[in-house]
């Protein structure tokens, strides 16, 4: 695919997968939950069935039908609606590809199969090229999470492998804190994309040349990153310091407290108003209601609600 020349610009928000009480995808959510995310975070580019929408917990009917919702009421309210496709089993990737390229979304992205790891970064770009060839009317973005994945190919790399088998490359969800990589992507790649997914650095990103960015945060703090994002681009660098710094020490908060992925999930009810129900077994939260004045109160102790 030739580049268009439309880029993903600000931030994407890695949403969460709303659920009822018995983990059952809760589709009436979707609707108010893309309209807060529009309304209140000006944020306007999702990333769905990825990390944060614990896609690789979700069965392959359950993605297509989050995926329907996802582009139905995202239509007229987000620039794009980037799907996560990856699974471990390749049939299922090009299955979930097909279905999201029939449903209209703008870009689909795949992680690295992480049970039986890719033997080395050619068989990585054989198997992605096959999983972006079933939508090839859509940008395909590789998705490098090596934390979670353990597939620890350097993206300088792997992107110039990618950019020459895949037709319709369009770039790397990055998240990783290896700046270095980030940075050396970036200004080797010009043309494509590379969206920063490690929101806790996100300034470092912008300071090598980041456009956009894709993370949880981004659904509750968005409109607050966005304020770092304008701060930088005029060029008030204390004050996108100063954001990011406050981002920093609430996320330092929750990681002393040791939640992760399902607390987030808890934030984001407690943030937004709108039930996002439970995490999916194997995570449980360990979020009790008794913790949710302390997490209101240091999100207004850090003037963050
Ligand atoms: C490991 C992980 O979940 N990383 C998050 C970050 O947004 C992360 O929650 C944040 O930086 C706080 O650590 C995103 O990169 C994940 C993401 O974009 C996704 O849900 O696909």
């Amino acid at each position: 695919m030739a580049f268009t020349g439309r880029r993903i610009k600000g931030l994407v928000a890695a949403t969460f997968t709303p659920m009822t009480s018995r983990s059952d995808i809760n589709l009436p959510v979707i609707q108010k939950y893309v309209e807060y995310l529009a309304d209140e975070q000006n944020v306007r580019n999702i990333f769905v069935n990825g990390t944060t929408g614990e896609g690789m917990s979700l069965s392959v009917q359950e993605r297509k039908t989050l995926t329907e919702e996802w582009i139905k009421y995202s239509r007229g309210k987000m620039d794009n609606v980037i799907v996560h496709v990856g699974c471990l089993s390749l049939a299922d990737s090009k299955d979930l590809a097909a279905h999201a390229s029939s449903c209209g979304a703008d870009g689909i992205s795949a992680i690295a199969p992480s049970f039986l790891k890719p033997s080395n970064p050619d068989a990585l770009v054989m198997h992605l090229k096959e999983v972006a060839a079933a939508a090839s009317n859509l940008p395909f973005y590789y998705y490098h999470i090596p934390n979670l994945t353990g597939v620890k190919y350097q993206m300088y790399d792997l992107m110039g492998k990618m950019q020459k088998h895949i037709p319709s490359f369009r770039g790397v969800k990055f998240t990783d804190v290896n700046l270095m990589d980030y940075s050396l992507c970036l200004h080797e790649y010009k043309t494509f994309e590379v969206l920063y997914g490690v929101d806790e650095q996100l300034l470092g990103a912008l300071a090598c040349g980041a456009h956009g960015a894709v993370g949880s945060t981004y659904n509750y703090l968005g409109s607050t990153t966005n304020k770092m994002l304008s701060a930088f681009e005029k060029g008030d660098l204390h004050k996108a310091q100063e954001i990011q710094n406050t981002v920093q020490k609430f996320l330092l908060f929750v990681f002393d407290m040791g939640w992760g992925l399902p607390e987030f999930k808890d934030i984001m009810s407690l943030y937004s108003g709108i039930d996002m129900g439970p995490a999916r077994l194997p995570l449980r939260s360990s979020l009790q209601s008794e913790h949710h004045n302390t997490v209101k109160s240091e999100l207004k102790r850090m003037d963050l609600l």
